[in-house]
């Protein structure tokens, strides 16, 4: 069965090139950012954690110069980021792939004016991919990640998006997991797929661990 995903989280930083080296070595998966926002490179940094020899990096379809959000670095580098842009690669034709947005469900990709947006979760909604979704834990972060979750929810009532699950990253905190974790049973009909704690260092070692861990 060929797996294909995209993955967000509840914002930024939150450990999305983290857990696509995880899933890429899982899966011997190809790996796709299709928006980069500054450096250094995402790509580069899940090259540098995988150890398998199968997975394949594609060419980010923009790569802009200021680590910013999408739709204000594209403006400063003068360009205009369309939907119609995106499709999937051809080199993921029938192979297992990661997709990597930037930030979280809705950074903005473009903006025009009048509140006209796209936002990463159409850009999701418009590849077709089900979607995994990183959910940090801090002080705050169950209302980060509700909210998020309220949005896929909003957007399934029309059967677009499909979580296919959410990994927890940070120290644990078993109140949080469960209010988020009878969430996305009750709501979404989804699970959690692994958990990841805060790790001293990232390494190669570490990714390999969590990618076997993974159930998907
Ligand atoms: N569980 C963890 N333990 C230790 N460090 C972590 C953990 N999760 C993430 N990090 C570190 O936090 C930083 C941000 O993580 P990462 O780059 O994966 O975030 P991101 O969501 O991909 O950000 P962006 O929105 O820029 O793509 C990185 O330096 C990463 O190694
Ligand atoms: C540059 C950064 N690392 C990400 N790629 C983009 C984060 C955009 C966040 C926008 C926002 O939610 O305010
Ligand atoms: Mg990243």
């Amino acid at each position: 069965m060929q797996h294909q995903y995209f993955i967000s989280a509840i914002g930024t930083d939150s450990g999305k090139t983290l857990v696509s080296a995880i899933l890429v070595e899982h899966l011997k998966a190809h790996y796709w950012k299709p928006i980069q926002a500054g450096l250094p490179k995402d790509t580069d940094q899940v090259k540098e954690l995988i150890s398998n020899k199968n997975s394949i990096f594609l060419k980010e379809r923009f790569c802009l110069s200021a680590p910013m959000s999408p739709h204000a670095a594209a403006k400063i580098d003068k360009i205009e980021i369309k939907l119609s842009d995106f499709e999937l690669p051809i080199e993921s034709k029938n192979q297992n792939l990661i997709v990597e947005g930037a930030g979280g469900l809705f950074v903005p990709i473009n903006y025009s004016k009048n509140g006209k947006a796209d936002y990463v979760i159409d850009l999701i909604e418009d590849l077709k991919l089900p979607l995994i979704l990183v959910c940090n834990l801090y002080l705050g972060s169950i209302n980060h990640t509700i909210l998020s979750l309220e949005a896929i929810k909003n957007r399934n009532e029309n059967r677009n998006i499909n979580l296919k699950g959410i990994i927890l990253n940070g120290e644990s905190n078993p109140d949080s997991e469960q209010i988020i974790e009878d969430y996305i049973i009750h709501n979404l009909n989804s699970k959690i797929i692994l958990r990841i704690k805060q790790e001293k260092e990232i390494t190669k070692e570490i990714v390999k661990r969590y990618a076997s861990q993974i159930i998907l």
